[in-house]
């Protein structure tokens, strides 16, 4: 258990117990300690500001923004709240504004989860969809009813960019993934390269075109089970790699 790679796990201002937490669920830590990372749960500020942002992550080797019931505030890409968007964390989207651009500048291996993928393409000027089930032509993205089994559940089709990182980590050009999400990419952020689609062409992979090191973002759950689906395990695999190569 010796010098394994520390990687810093974004929080969630939540409420616990009637007090105001920082938390996070464990599916997201013990799937790291699964690939031989030291997962270490850093409090998010409504402050945070970026020199505090460089030096709060130069001690560590990796960053994993993870996905949240609540969504990015729209007025960080410029729209106004819509009613189904009733969910927000403040505090959690300024932290990883200021720790997108640190973590990238410093060469850190990044993966981004659902809403850590949303947060990626509004860090670098993209847009959301606030409701994805309410576009033309989208399929209805939510989780189905169930216990967390079925929730979690691969749903649909992903049809994977050929010659990308996403490819470059899995050899098929698609599978099966799981899907609980409302909100999707609407424009995708300038630097950003898309990984993979899903059947209604909703962008469900991406990842930063000129990063030095790992840096993708995805829009399903590879967290559950990992071990058992190929493509989310080849995703840990290569963000493990990326986090010990960074020591
Ligand atoms: N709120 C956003 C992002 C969805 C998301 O991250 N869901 C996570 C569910 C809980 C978990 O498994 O951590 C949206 O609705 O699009």
């Amino acid at each position: 258990m010796q010098n394994r790679p520390l990687v810093a796990v974004i929080a969630c201002r939540r409420e616990v117990e009637g007090h105001p937490a920082h938390m996070v669920t464990d599916k997201y830590l013990t799937a790291l300690r699964t690939y031989g990372l030291d997962p270490v749960v850093l409090p998010v500020w409504e402050d945070t500001d970026p020199d505090h942002a460089r030096r709060l992550l130069s001690h560590f080797d990796g960053l994993l923004l993870t996905g949240s019931h609540t969504n990015v505030e729209p007025a960080r890409y410029g729209a106004k709240r819509a009613p189904e968007n009733t969910r927000n964390d403040k505090d959690r989207d300024a932290a990883a504004m200021a720790w997108l651009p640190a973590s990238l500048e410093r060469g850190m291996p990044l993966l981004c989860i659902c809403r850590g993928f949303q947060e990626l393409n509004v860090a670098f000027g993209g847009t959301l969809y606030q409701a994805v089930q309410n576009q033309p032509g989208k399929l209805d993205h939510r989780e189905p009813e169930g216990d967390a089994e079925q929730q979690y559940a691969p749903t649909h089709e992903l049809s994977i960019e050929p010659g990308g990182v996403l490819a470059g980590l899995y050899p098929e050009r698609g599978a099966r993934v799981n899907s609980l999400h409302q909100q999707g990419i609407d424009r995708l952020g300038d630097g950003l390269s898309v990984e993979g689609v899903a059947p209604d062409g909703l962008i469900e992979a991406i990842s930063v075109r000129d990063a030095s090191a790992f840096a993708l973002g995805v829009q399903w759950h590879p967290e559950w089970q990992p071990t058992s689906h190929p493509l989310y395990d080849a995703i840990f695999q290569g963000f493990a790699a990326a986090c010990v190569n960074s020591r």
